[in-house]
């Protein structure tokens, strides 16, 4: 069981601090797939609205690789009140996965064994981790059963391994969006790319470097993100945003950190205290990495993207959780779950998949280049009685973070004729709406109802 508390305990975690209105949870042993045994292991979550009296009107949301507990920081147009995400009929949970900088243990957590960061000695976690983990404080909520769980990329692989990771019936029904069953080879390489990007920045230092933007492996993290937004947009995209543009808009430069430049015997002042624009502009570009202006537009947009995600992700957790997606295979060590295996292609699969409630939702993006349509189309297949859903969208992978009236429409006529139930009465005070409060740890136990408005 988890304990609910009252504090961030990892205050010393800068990127945790990004995220506003977080609660945590602590689970005191939390047992992973590799066989580690993390301790005093916390959890970073968020929540809106509130139980009904059965505690069973309850939404589980995933977030994807770089996504935190904030849905409403990704996920922000379809959460609020005749949304699909709607407090007044929903509560609304959302977990920081294992190994994400944003406040649930990653490397950036101090060991309690050792008093030190765990940085890359923090064990590797697995997606079936993170359910367990997020099930813990689910209990410690006073949750009975989950209504529908529903996430997108990363997400869509956590959506999909709840109903395999609890007691049956406990998940009534899943929305897994642009995700697949396992990840293909395609998806483990440009992950891979990612990584050696990182790998190849000598401030990386095999993870043991000083966390917080300033100390990391920035020119390495940004190139990883550059890369990473290839695979999240399309060709279409990029051509019809930017095409042979030339970049007139300067890179906007990095207030922190300090730079990090080669010692020489001889002292360069232009170098390491850079005194004329040319030099101030040079010395911000090599900050995070870029060693040349950009000429064209689309340069400058990476160069923007890898600029931007530096000051708010760190490399150590990049890796972790990236490695943690290679991993995802819903038949791993379950072959003897196969259930009525038919022998084809995808027989093991559906074989493990019949576990899942029927009527699941599945949404792919039909310019997905990551996650391709025939995936979701193969995962339609594959769960018991499945509907697949096409979002139109030019802009690839990343169309589950963008198209968000499309999105939303599927999402909320699903929740609306699968529970009927829990939109009967619409009497709570709107103005409730205005403010959000998250839920007040302790209150299932002294109140018998948690309040998260
Ligand atoms: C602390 C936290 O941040 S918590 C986590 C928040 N993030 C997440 O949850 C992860 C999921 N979200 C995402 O991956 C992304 O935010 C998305 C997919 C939703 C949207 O991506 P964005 O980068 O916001 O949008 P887009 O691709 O349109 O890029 C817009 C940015 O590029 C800039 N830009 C566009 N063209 C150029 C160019 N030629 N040169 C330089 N900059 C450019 C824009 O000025 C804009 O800057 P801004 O982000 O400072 O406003
Ligand atoms: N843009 C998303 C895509 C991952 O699927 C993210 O950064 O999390």
């Amino acid at each position: 069981m988890a304990t609910l508390l009252d504090h961030n305990p990892n205050a010393e975690n800068f990127y945790a601090g990004l995220i506003q209105g977080q609660r945590f949870a602590v689970i005191p042993e939390l047992a992973l797939d590799s066989g580690e045994v993390l301790r005093s292991c916390p959890i970073a979550y968020k929540t809106w609205g509130r139980f009904n009296e059965t505690r069973d009107n309850v939404l589980v949301i995933c977030h994807a690789l770089t996504g935190s507990s904030d849905i409403s920081d990704w996920w922000s147009p379809l959460l609020g009140r005749g949304k699909a995400f709607d407090p007044a009929h929903f509560f609304i949970f959302c977990a920081n996965v294992l190994g994400s900088p944003y406040g649930s243990a990653s490397p950036l957590t101090i060991d309690p064994r050792t008093g030190q960061r765990y940085a890359s000695e923090f064990p590797q976690t697995t997606v079936r981790d993170d359910v367990r983990a997020h099930k813990y404080v689910l209990d410690a909520l006073g949750v009975r059963s989950v209504a529908a769980v529903i996430g997108g990329s990363m997400g869509g692989m956590t959506t999909l391994e709840w109903p395999l990771c609890t007691e049956p019936g406990f998940v009534k029904s899943i929305i897994p969006i642009a995700t697949a069953a396992d990840h293909s080879a395609w998806g483990i390489s440009w992950a891979e790319t990612q990584r050696q990007c990182i790998y190849s920045d000598p401030k990386f230092d095999d993870g043991y470097y000083e966390p917080r933007p300033e100390g990391q492996p920035s020119a390495g993290l940004a190139a990883a993100r550059m890369v990473a937004m290839l695979t999240y947009r399309s060709c279409v995209s990029f051509d019809h945003r930017f095409g042979r543009k030339p970049q007139r808009q300067k890179p906007r430069p990095v207030q922190e950190p300090p730079l990090d430049l080669p010692r020489t015997d001889v002292p360069v002042a232009t170098a390491t205290t850079p005194t004329s624009p040319a030099a101030k502009d040079r010395a911000d570009r090599k900050s995070w990495g870029a060693r040349r202006d950009p000429s064209f537009s689309a340069q400058g947009y990476l160069h923007y993207q890898g600029q931007k995600f530096v000051q708010r992700f760190d490399a150590n957790c990049y890796l972790h959780i990236t490695n943690k997606m290679d991993a995802h295979d819903v038949t791993l060590d379950r072959t003897h779950d196969q259930g009525e295996s038919s022998g084809d292609d995808d027989g093991v699969v559906r074989g493990v998949l019949a576990r899942v409630p029927p009527g699941a939702l599945v949404v792919s993006v039909e310019t997905d280049a990551l996650f391709l349509p025939e995936q979701q189309e193969r995962l339609a297949a594959c769960l018991p009685d499945a509907t697949l859903a096409m979002l139109k969208s030019s802009d690839g992978h990343d169309g589950f973070l963008l198209e968000f009236e499309q999105l939303g429409t599927l999402i909320l006529g699903k929740l609306m004729k699968d529970f009927p139930q829990f939109y009967g009465s619409n009497d709570v005070d709107s103005t409730l709406f205005e403010d959000e409060h998250t839920a007040q740890p302790g209150g299932a136990s002294l109140t018998g109802e948690v309040e998260a408005w």
